[in-house]
């Protein structure tokens, strides 16, 4: 990662850690509550509440002394910073085990994230969990219609580059990598790569560093 990385004026970090306080601080407005500290907010998500001072600070919303933040007004800060305050239509291109998976989570709902169509080479049965997947073919002539400018790619990693190509030249503008694949677009299209290889290689080196894991050789069974 690349220290002091910024994303519209937020620190990486801080952009990374929003979607943790919107889903506590969602639950305690949902709940009634109407303010919360920085206190109890560190306790619950584990950071430090200088932390969340700062970071809420860096989304204009400043605790009143002995009070702490109004619930309503860090949702509000929070959703908007995020965007998640608003629908964003996406695509979803390969509707394989992923993307199957994906098209099937309610929860991108919360996230103001409405995939609206699938693409696939093979669109076997036309629908998956209520949602349409059409033939590749039909990309181009279908996105208008759709309103998308996301699109979640999860073809397999040979297709990727090809897939994520005509994306682009069709008007996506932001596009969820799931496929490992690095792709080679013109720089006004956003990339995110998401390679849960990446926190899987977290997890394995802090086992590691501990002592917790013992490499069995290739090929022998752990007894
Ligand atoms: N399954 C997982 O848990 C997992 C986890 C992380 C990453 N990935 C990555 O996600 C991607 C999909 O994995 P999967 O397990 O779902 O594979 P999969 O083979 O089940 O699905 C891939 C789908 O993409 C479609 N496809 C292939 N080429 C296409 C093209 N040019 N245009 C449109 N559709 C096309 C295929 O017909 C298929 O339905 C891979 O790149 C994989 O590396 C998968």
């Amino acid at each position: 990662m690349v220290f002091g990385y910024r994303i519209g004026g937020l620190p990486l970090t801080t952009v990374q850690r929003l979607p943790n306080y919107l889903r506590v601080v969602r639950e305690m407005h949902r709940a009634g509550r109407e303010v919360v500290s920085s206190a109890r907010l560190g306790e619950l998500l584990r950071l430090d509440p200088v932390q969340v001072r700062k970071d809420f600070g860096l989304i204009g919303i400043v605790g009143r002394p002995k009070i702490g933040f109004r619930t309503s007004e860090l949702v509000e800060a929070i959703e908007g910073h995020l965007n998640w305050n608003r629908v964003s239509a996406a695509i979803l291109v390969g509707a394989g085990h992923l993307g199957q998976a994906l098209l099937g989570y309610r929860g991108f709902a919360n996230h103001g994230l409405e995939i609206r169509a699938a693409f696939d080479l093979d669109p076997r049965s036309g629908e998956v969990h209520g949602i349409p997947v059409h033939p590749m073919h039909e990309l181009e002539a279908r996105l208008p219609e759709l309103g998308a400018r996301m699109a979640i790619l999860t073809v397999s990693p040979e297709a990727a580059q090809e897939a994520a190509r005509r994306l682009a030249a069709a008007g996506i503008e932001g596009i969820w990598n799931f496929t490992g694949a690095t792709l080679d677009l013109p720089p006004a299209v956003i990339v995110q790569n998401q390679d849960i290889a990446v926190g899987l290689a977290v997890l394995s080196a802090r086992l590691s560093a501990q002592g917790r894991v013992v490499p069995a050789p290739i090929g022998e069974v752990p007894v």
